[in-house]
């Protein structure tokens, strides 16, 4: 039985080759299409941020030396306009947003003007004293033209597209995603929206593990799960093109039709992990018709144990790891000393309470999880109210 860590390494090891690869091919996307890729080379600020003193607030603009005395109102600044120069002893109703005209150096809210509302041209109106840059949101004051605006590797998120766009980007060079294919396997596996037979189950798992690759930024293709038969589990093999990862659920356990197993034999290596759910696992690089190793990872069947797998020993390669935290158990747990167990939970303000047990098949109780509690090898009781490491999910 090999720890998770070694089967960790040998993950890593495997796709070090292809992660290569794609850190050295670009794609250019239109921004939206962008969200969860990876920025290929840093970007630096074509212009400032903002692009030009602007008005924080809806009120008077002047200049702050005049400030605390009568002025006379100059013509409206709307946001959008590129107003003409203040002249001495004016001030000007200005909107949030809105270009500072050259000679004003301050804002002052219209509901502190006297009288708080905003007045036509040439009519007097008081305002408080204030100082130079009150209000005044001033350029390159959240990025200067040329600065760093995000770092190469960066996975690109809402926040991080919407800079692009207020530097005004319509598209963005990004790493080439990884080609996955998924493939699960079993006789029983009938695609939803079928009637179900006797015996059968639906595939849960395309479903659940595709999502997930898609999410962590993988180009996913998905093929029609295949019946328990080796032969045409080597066809399908065989035919398989423009693919950097084959990932495939099912059969590779001790049953008597553990297809993958068996049609994969001296081919990839098999596993025993000290891992619950998640132990059989299959590792190895795929010989295919066009003479590529293609590498391949054969996860267990259970659902659990596929989604287990999946952030166990890929989604940390594909997207960086999750967010861990130490969280108080709300209740008592045991765990098997020789296994890294892996329980779900609902993490809540410091706390973590355990959903279902810790059977494999529980889809319903992971469906309600919004954590994977971490029981290492060696733990084997937490009392309630001890701490345990806790993935986010
Ligand atoms: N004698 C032993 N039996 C088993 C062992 C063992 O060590 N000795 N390990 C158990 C563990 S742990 C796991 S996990 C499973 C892994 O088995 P396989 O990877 O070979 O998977 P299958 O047998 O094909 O399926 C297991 C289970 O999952 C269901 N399944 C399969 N595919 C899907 C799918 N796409 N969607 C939803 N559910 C799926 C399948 O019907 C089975 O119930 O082996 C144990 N047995
Ligand atoms: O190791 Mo299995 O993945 O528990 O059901």
């Amino acid at each position: 039985m090999r720890t998770v860590s070694e089967h960790q390494r040998d993950v890593a090891e495997l796709l070090a080759p292809l992660f290569a690869q794609l850190d050295s091919e670009a794609e250019t996307v239109p921004l939206r299409e962008a969200l969860h890729r990876v920025l290929f080379a840093d970007l630096l600020a074509p212009i400032d941020l903002p692009p030009f003193d602007n008005s924080q607030m809806d009120g008077y603009v002047l200049r702050a030396a005049e400030s605390g005395a009568s002025l006379f109102v100059a013509a409206t600044i709307p946001a959008g306009s590129n107003p003409a120069e203040l002249a001495s002893g004016q001030a000007a109703p200005i909107m949030t947003g809105a270009k500072i005209p050259a000679g004003a150096d301050a804002v002052v809210p219209v509901e502190l003007a006297e009288p708080a509302r905003f007045l036509e041209p040439g009519a007097q109106v008081r305002l408080p004293s204030v100082p130079t840059d009150h209000f005044i949101r001033r350029a390159g004051s959240d990025l200067a033209a040329g600065q760093l605006a995000l770092r190469a590797g960066t996975r690109l998120g809402p926040a991080q597209l919407g800079l692009a766009a207020a530097l005004g980007l319509a598209e963005l060079q990004v790493r080439r995603r990884p080609r996955v294919t998924l493939l699960s396997t079993g006789d029983e596996v009938l695609p939803p929206g079928q009637p179900l037979r006797p015996g059968a189950i639906y595939d849960a798992n395309s479903t659940l593990l595709g999502t997930a690759l898609v999410e962590a930024g993988a180009q996913l293709r998905v093929l029609p799960s295949l019946p328990d038969d080796p032969a045409e589990l080597a066809a399908t093999l065989n035919r398989l093109e423009d693919v950097d990862l084959l990932i495939s659920t099912g059969g590779i356990s001790q049953g008597a039709y553990e297809v993958v197993k068996q049609a994969l034999a001296g081919k990839v290596e098999f596993h025993s992990v000290a891992m619950q759910p998640g132990g059989p696992q299959a590792i190895g690089a795929v010989p295919t018709a066009s003479g590529v190793r293609l590498p391949f990872l054969g996860f267990p069947g259970n659902p659990v144990s596929t989604l287990v797998s999946f952030e166990m020993f890929l989604r940390p390669l594909l997207a960086g790891p999750r967010t861990v935290v130490r969280a108080r158990i709300t209740s008592a747990v045991s765990s098997p000393e020789a296994k890294h167990q892996v329980r779900r939970g609902f993490f809540q303000a410091g706390t973590v309470e355990l959903l279902g047990g810790p059977g494999s098949h529980l889809l319903h109780a992971l469906s309600t999880a919004n954590a994977l509690v971490q029981l290492p090898v060696g733990l084997t009781a937490l009392e309630a109210e001890e701490e345990v490491e806790v993935w986010l999910l």
